[in-house]
């Protein structure tokens, strides 16, 4: 059995034998590798190279820096089919919808921060005060410690390390335990192209995360992860003092009014919420149909998700794969086991035939504002229907849960568009749309969802601290 190793200065490093853990692949529920478990010796060996890395690298210039970034891209291209063997081994993703949606978007968002890394700002140089004159420098904060998710786990781990390195950073990263492996080869093409130790991967459970994140070296952590282990990551990080940004859960709302494009709602929505098999923070998860149109929107609506396929990685048809993980599967299972007797399961509801870690897609009517499936993150493929009357009834359903990751509002209204923009409490607003992203613009989260921004310049400044320098200039 294939036995995985930390990835720390530019080199595999084997693992402490003694706490082995099991991969198990989310297509036919079989053990296919054993990953080791790094303690607080290995964290802290990582945290050292990380160190020794940043004396080097923070020197490095913001041209040098885009010239690895964009090496990188390349050599990821280049690797393309090792990298989609990879991950569809671990996670049961379909090959295609790798290919396009997590390395296409990988490349895209490293070139994007190539870029950027040469275009920081700051406020004009001058002379604020009286014979003083003020300049601003932005700086990498030092060593950043991250922790990424296993729903897209190449894509997840680029959004965080890019604008680290882009920014002059260097990186402690532990991806999820289920899906370590096209972490460890991004760290393996990354090597050669970056000073050693710039970028180190550490692989572990949730204690190995809690190192990660609560060690003194830390500048900045980062996680994107439930609501849970981000309370705990900022619990953690505020004992040190040490800056945090959290990308946790969502639950959007998509608030359909009578007035919509209802063919092109319906396809957009279905796609948005069983795409990566429900397991993206901004899914399509909470339908608000305007009562109007509510059985004839949702008779299509049911009538395009049967017609939806789920399938194995090969499989071209397919809209979805596995659920990442047994674990997963039983969450989903237990939100629908635990569904009161007023809910309606109007389609699917059940796990899929066979070994792998599979569900239907499914659509549940009936539920009130405050059942467990409207107020809490499924993560899996599953949305709920509900009904609305009025504009302010939409907002107020829409608005009332914990999380505040996106939203979506679809009408030909333009003003009523432009209200719900501004009223939506949640990081991104898409207008007769759901899902799509890009690297120009900042993805982050409002209440529980968590704070600070992936993508974009945005997520610079998060990975950049402020200077004010202040130079007497009196004759
Ligand atoms: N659609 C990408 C969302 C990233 C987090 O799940």
């Amino acid at each position: 059995m294939k036995i995985l190793k930390h990835f720390i200065n530019g080199q595999y490093v084997a693992g402490s034998q003694e706490n082995l853990f099991e991969l198990v692949s989310p297509v036919n529920g079989e053990t296919y590798a054993l990953s080791p478990s790094a303690g607080r010796a290995e964290v802290e060996q990582a945290y050292l190279a990380a160190k020794t890395a940043f004396a080097v690298w923070k020197h490095s210039t913001p041209s040098q820096r885009q010239r690895a970034l964009l090496k990188l891209a390349d050599e990821i291209e280049r690797n393309v089919e090792r990298l989609i063997q990879a991950q569809s081994e671990e996670t049961g993703q379909l090959r295609h919808f790798i290919e396009k949606e997590e390395i296409a978007a990988s490349c895209d968002a490293l070139r994007f921060f190539a870029g950027a890394a040469r275009c920081l700002e700051g406020k004009a140089s001058y002379e604020y005060a009286e014979g003083l004159t003020s300049t601003i420098r932005r700086e990498p904060l030092g060593i950043v410690g991250q922790v990424t998710p296993w729903n897209y786990p190449f894509m997840m781990a680029v959004w965080k390390i890019a604008p680290a390195l882009a920014a002059g950073n260097t990186v402690v990263l532990k991806p999820s335990d289920t899906t370590p492996i096209s972490t460890l080869i991004l760290a393996e093409l990354a090597a050669p192209l970056f000073p050693q130790g710039v970028f180190n991967v550490v692989l572990g459970k949730a204690e190995t995360g809690s190192l990660v994140v609560s060690s003194t070296e830390a500048s900045l952590v980062s996680i994107t992860g439930s609501v849970r282990a981000g309370l705990q990551v900022a619990a953690s990080a505020a004992a040190n003092l040490t800056k945090a940004h959290l990308e946790l859960g969502g639950k959007a709302p998509v608030i359909v009014f009578a007035d919509a494009d209802i063919a092109k709602a319906v396809e957009v929505i279905t796609t948005a919420g069983f795409f990566n098999a429900g397991q993206d923070c901004t899914s399509a998860t909470r339908i608000l149909i305007e009562d109007s149109i509510y059985a004839q929107f949702l008779e299509k609506l049911v009538t395009k998700t049967r017609a939806i396929k789920f399938g194995t990685p090969e499989d071209k048809d397919a809209l979805y794969g596995a659920l990442n993980s047994r674990n997963q599967l039983e969450q989903v299972k237990g939100f629908i086991s635990r569904l009161p007797s007023h809910a309606v399961i109007e389609t699917g509801g059940k796990a899929g035939d066979g070994p792998g870690f599979y569900f239907e897609p499914t659509i549940i009517s009936g539920l009130d504002q405050r059942d467990e499936a409207i107020q809490h993150e499924v993560f899996g493929p599953v949305m709920t229907v509900q009904k609305f009357s009025s504009e302010a009834q939409a907002l107020e359903k829409a608005n009332d849960v914990e999380y505040g990751l996106a939203a979506s509002i679809w009408t030909s209204n333009h003003s009523r568009a432009q209200r719900f923009s501004i009223r939506l409490d949640f990081g991104t607003v898409w207008i007769n749309n759901h899902i799509p992203l890009c690297a120009e613009m900042p993805h982050g989260g409002f209440k529980k969802s968590g704070y600070g921004k992936d993508l974009s310049s945005y997520s610079l400044d998060e990975y950049t601290r402020v200077k004010h320098i202040m130079c007497d200039i009196s004759e």
